[in-house]
């Protein structure tokens, strides 16, 4: 028999039901009204706009899943959550996901010889089959029920096959499609869910304050060398900073909320500029960059700026600039596409080497530091910068209160003593660095905020 708690209960959520569920028919036929639409969007455009509408269905469908859940233990689902991303973590080490065929199933016993690990870890004995199972191990697998492979059967990341096989669902199969994919799994897992999970300790060791400089931050804590710096740690191991790289490469493409690198900034301007330096046929301004990346990584910002006939950027105008180990990847990678990019390493925390460029441009760096260092790296760039050079910054712009995934994007990036800002934080660091905040483009344009910020010397 209910109590009277119960039905009341029943009667919030039944009433909460009621009021959900047009919202989440009306984000379908929105979905449904754009995809038939006879203009249709184009490219990143077309990427954004997809995910925008998607994501206001999941939103919709979860608030009434969130309605309609019963009363149930929230430390149960956080727990079992974290449960999966270890055991998909090892997956992917493991090189699972690759052997499990991308067509039919495998045997969780085949599984398991294929990865060299003992088939009792993957489930708790479907492999042998559970009666073989338990006669060989005494009766121990018996209470072995939760094990790997079956905590991603139990969430529907992979899918089981009568008692003992195991197959790909869409999900996973996109884990062994997509490299940067299964980069970005590994590297919120190695850098960030383990850097967080160490944040109790954290504090209690530094005291209750936001990390700050460069070294004794969570990420170099959790991995035993406080002393050290992010990059020192990241780059000790050549097969993490491959990942990182991997990761940051090509997941724009697969995950538009990680903020568009074209669309945002017009770069029309700078074809005057071009024209006006043909008609001064004797000025030096021919051989001055036109655009620095710092801190570009592989160069694919560079890459797609200089795409297509129209661009006013050409790659023989352009400088690719990060740290030293990966420079090194880029210029031994002959498929890198970047022909006559200068390729050139620094450190962007003493000096910015080109001088008087017209453009340098910088995303998704200033976010890993704290706001001192943030000025630092700004005060070298506007050092080197000439009277008509703009300084590009491609970061989040937190609105407040953030949307849930700023403020997620925030707390990564404490772990490695970073962290999002807000557009007056943005005006503060800049004029700190003695710029002046020209504008705020893209905003509008891109989910959560993120925006290509114009400065220009004071
Ligand atoms: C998060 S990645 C961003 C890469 C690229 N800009 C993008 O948007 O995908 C940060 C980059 O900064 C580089 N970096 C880190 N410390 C640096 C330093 N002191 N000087 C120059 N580059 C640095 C890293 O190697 C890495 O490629």
């Amino acid at each position: 028999m209910s109590t009277p708690a119960q039905e009341s209960d029943g009667g919030d959520m039944l009433e909460k039901l009621h009021l959900l569920t047009p919202e989440l028919l009306n984000s379908i036929t929105a979905y449904s009204a754009a995809t038939s639409s006879k203009t249709p969007a184009h490219g990143d455009d077309a990427d954004r706009v997809e995910t925008e509408r998607r994501e206001r269905i999941v939103e919709a469908a979860q608030a009434i899943v969130d309605a309609a859940r019963p009363p149930q233990p929230e430390w149960m689902n956080q727990s079992t959550a974290g449960a999966e991303f270890v055991a998909l973590r090892l997956f992917i080490e493991w090189g699972a996901f690759e052997v499990i065929p991308v067509e039919g199933s495998i045997s969780y016993e085949d599984l398991a010889h294929e990865m060299d690990a003992e088939v009792q870890l993957l489930t708790g004995g479907a492999g042998a089959g559970v009666k073989e199972l338990r006669e060989k191990t005494d009766g121990e697998s018996e209470t072995n029920t939760a094990r790997l492979a079956w905590l991603m059967v139990s969430s529907g990341l992979l899918e089981q096959v009568g008692e003992d096989r195991v197959r790909h669902t869409p999900k996973s199969r996109q884990l062994t499609e997509s490299v940067p994919l299964r980069s970005m799994w590994q590297l919120m897992f190695d850098n960030s869910f383990t850097s967080s999970a160490s944040l109790p300790r954290y504090f209690r060791t530094y005291g209750r304050r936001e990390p700050k400089g460069l070294t004794h931050i969570p990420f170099t804590f959790a991995h035993g060398a406080p002393e050290k710096k992010f990059w020192d740690v990241l780059n000790a191991e050549p097969g993490r900073m491959q990942v990182f790289m991997h990761a940051m490469t090509a997941i724009d493409k697969q995950v538009p909320l990680m903020g568009p690198i074209t669309g945002l900034y017009d770069f029309g301007w700078v074809a005057d500029v071009v024209a006006d330096e043909k008609k001064k046929s004797s000025s030096s301004d021919h051989n001055r960059p036109l655009l620095v990346d710092v801190g570009g990584g592989k160069g694919h910002c560079i890459k797609a700026f200089c795409a297509g006939e129209d661009s006013p950027l050409s790659q023989d105008r352009c400088v690719l600039q990060d740290v030293a180990p990966v420079i090194e990847v880029v210029r031994s990678d002959e498929a890198s596409g970047l022909a006559g990019v200068t390729l050139m390493a620094i450190d962007f925390h003493v000096e910015q080497p080109v001088k008087g460029a017209l453009i340098y441009y910088i995303r998704h760096c200033l976010h890993n530091y704290d706001d001192d260092t943030v000025v630092g790296i700004m005060k070298r760039t506007a050092e080197a910068m000439a009277d008509d050079s703009r300084l590009l910054v491609a970061e989040y712009v937190m609105s407040n209160p953030p949307s849930r995934f700023s403020i997620w994007m925030d707390f990564i990036m404490m772990m490695s003593g970073g962290k999002e800002r807000t557009a007056a934080l943005w005006e503060e660091v800049g004029s700190r660095a003695g710029l002046r905040l020209v504008a705020f483009h893209g905003i509008e344009v891109s989910l959560d905020g993120h925006a290509v910020i114009e400065f220009a010397k004071r």
